[in-house]
């Protein structure tokens, strides 16, 4: 089967993907079996970010890669934390950490002014250099809740509320969280990309 290295080092995004990938007839390889370490996110868009990171773990375990760069967009902050969501309380914060510094950057914004986007860009490259990456992104509406709830998922899912749901997306089974998310509608113009851009060639 072909293999493939998915650039994070996100046990959250790891499991996610190990079921988003389930009937893939390929073999999605965390990037730890392949000792990359995590790159430096210098970009300035999620796109660019998860290009950096796919070519990065392409670069060093020889393989083509997928990567996911994805965050947390908060219209009355601007759309912050974005691209900086896993480094919002500063470098190496914990999710719990993040989260805190969310609730307080939020305390005075009332419940209507609370909407948020998860956001979800993808990077597939064939080889390092690879001069036609896949690329595709997504997003998922929710609000900011004012305070924590579910268990389920990582990050910022206990303070996102899905409203079609009636439930933070910590509170989804994985089966749904699956369906609905940023990362599971990424995923899903991914397997487009695929089929149009690798059926029936040898690319990969
Ligand atoms: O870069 P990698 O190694 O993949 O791991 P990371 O955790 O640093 O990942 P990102 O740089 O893409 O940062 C994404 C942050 O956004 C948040 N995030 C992304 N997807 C999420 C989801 O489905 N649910 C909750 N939070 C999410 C989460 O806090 C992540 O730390
Ligand atoms: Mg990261």
């Amino acid at each position: 089967m072909k293999k493939i290295v998915l650039a994070s080092g996100n046990a959250g995004k790891l499991r996610e993907f190990s079921q988003l990938f389930a009937g893939w007839d390929i073999q999605v390889l965390p990037q730890s079996e392949f000792d990359v370490p995590g790159a430096e996110e210098t970009g300035l868009s999620f796109i660019e970010n998860a290009l950096i990171k796919a070519r990065h773990a392409s670069r060093i375990s020889g393989l083509p890669a997928l990567a996911d760069d994805s965050g947390l967009a908060v219209d009355a902050l601007g759309g912050a934390p974005g691209i900086y969501s896993a480094r919002y309380a500063g470098p190496g914060a914990t999710d719990a950490e993040n989260n805190r510094k969310l609730l307080e950057a939020l305390a005075e914004v009332p419940d209507e002014r609370r909407n948020a986007s998860f956001h979800c860009a993808l990077a597939f490259v064939r080889r390092h250099d690879d001069p036609v990456p896949l690329v595709c992104s997504a997003l998922w509406r929710g609000r900011i809740l004012r305070e924590a709830a579910g268990e389920q998922g990582f990050g910022y899912d206990p303070l996102f509320f899905v409203e079609s749901q009636g439930m933070t997306s910590a509170q989804l089974s994985r089966e749904l969280k699956n369906r609905l998310s940023h990362r599971a509608l990424a995923v899903q113009q991914f397997e487009a990309l695929w089929r149009e851009t690798m059926g029936g060639s040898d690319l990969v």
